[in-house]
């Protein structure tokens, strides 16, 4: 199957969420013992979760993983961040190691880490954790011309979605998302600029930290980039013009997981700049998505609002890699929880009036 006969397949199978479903969970949590809506956002997280599966109460995912796409962008010659490319080898040997913020957050939930080598420059080796599905060596510098062809973003976006088949057939029953790459955030703003209609200087942030002049001249970068995107393109030409490799991969799992109704829990600003790419090929993938939590970066607050997401943390985090998705696995393991395992009014014997 070519990967534009896997995508098309993948998105004739994603269905909207399960209304039969959602209604039992919201009537449910209306005769459990507290006052209507006192449960506040883990009530609707509980809804959306009975959506994806199309199960009420829905389980309680206890197996996660934690998909984290590396991959390396030609603008960091373009001087848009000030770390080394090779940071990017760097942390993925980390994450082999076990020793990077993901690895120890996911730990303490009992996630599996699974790092997926989209198209880093280095050659990294295959092992249990690390997948190599290197598409092509880094992306071309976006502020010259297209980051990749469109072959390499279609194969990106199959690779992403057979990921999401793998961790599915695997038994995981839900993913949390994550990104490595120095660089990406100046093709994520370029994502969220396009798809939200906003100016390069509202979205565009300082990343890994970068210094007011640096600033300045990323937004100039993303501004040229994104008014490069013809009229009319399709998101896969969207997506080879200024996106990276591993944005496709994390908007081919965004597909291949809705597909499977496995929910996915985004992270940061590079992720949801992914997920607005998985919205224009189907606004029903997103809805089998919860926003893990809110990054600093002053993109990632616009593509919320775009892809109609609450994330369940705001600890003004700007890391990736997953971070935020993890910390707000405990929360959707909860409202779940909440939904299958409270009582009742009638079992508590509780009087619930006429009012409640
Ligand atoms: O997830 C976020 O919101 C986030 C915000 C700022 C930076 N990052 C991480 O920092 C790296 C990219 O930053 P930069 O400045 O090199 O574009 C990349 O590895 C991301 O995972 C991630
Ligand atoms: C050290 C470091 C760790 C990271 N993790 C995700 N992005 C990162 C960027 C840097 C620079």
């Amino acid at each position: 199957m070519t990967p534009s006969q896997l995508l098309e397949q993948t998105l004739a199978s994603i269905t909207s969420l399960d209304a039969d479903a959602m209604r039992a969970a919201t009537e449910r949590q209306a005769i459990l013992t507290k006052p209507a809506g006192s449960l506040g956002v883990l009530e609707e997280t509980s809804v959306r979760l009975a959506g994806i599966t199309g199960v009420c109460p829905p389980a309680v995912p206890q197996k996660v993983a934690v998909a984290v796409f590396a991959a390396d962008h030609g603008v960091v010659a373009s001087g848009v961040t000030p770390w080394p490319q090779s940071v990017t080898t760097s942390m993925v040997e980390n994450f082999r190691a076990g020793g990077a913020a993901v690895n120890v957050l996911s730990r303490q939930i009992g996630a599996d880490v699974a790092v997926i080598d989209m198209g880093m420059v280095d050659d990294v080796k295959e092992d249990a954790v690390v997948r190599v599905r290197k598409v092509r060596a880094g992306t071309a510098d976006l502020a010259v011309g297209a980051a990749m062809t469109r072959d390499e973003a279609l194969e990106a976006l199959g690779t992403g979605i057979r990921i999401a088949e793998e961790l599915a057939d695997a038994g995981y029953e839900l993913i949390a998302t994550g990104d490595m790459g120095i660089g990406n955030t100046t093709a994520s703003a370029c994502l969220i600029a396009h798809f939200t209609g906003r100016p390069a200087a509202e979205i565009t942030g300082r990343g890994t930290g970068i210094d007011d002049a640096m600033l300045t001249h990323k937004t100039a970068i993303v501004a040229q980039a994104v008014a490069r995107i013809a009229e009319g393109a399709g998101p896969v030409d969207v997506l080879a013009e200024v996106g990276g490799l591993e944005h496709a991969g994390i908007a081919g799992l965004i597909l291949g997981a809705a597909a499977r109704r496995v929910p996915v829990v985004l992270d940061g600003v590079i992720v949801s700049s992914a997920a607005l790419l998985a919205q224009a090929f189907s606004p029903d993938a997103v809805d089998h998505c919860l926003a893990g939590h809110r990054s600093v970066e002053p993109g990632h607050t616009a593509a919320l609002g775009a892809l109609g997401l609450r994330p369940l943390v705001d600890l003004d985090l700007r890391l990736g890699e997953g971070s935020g998705a993890v910390l707000a696995v405990p929360l959707i393991r909860s409202a779940a929880a909440v939904l299958a395992e409270m009582a009742t009014f009638a079992d508590a014997g509780i009087d619930a009036g006429t009012d409640a």
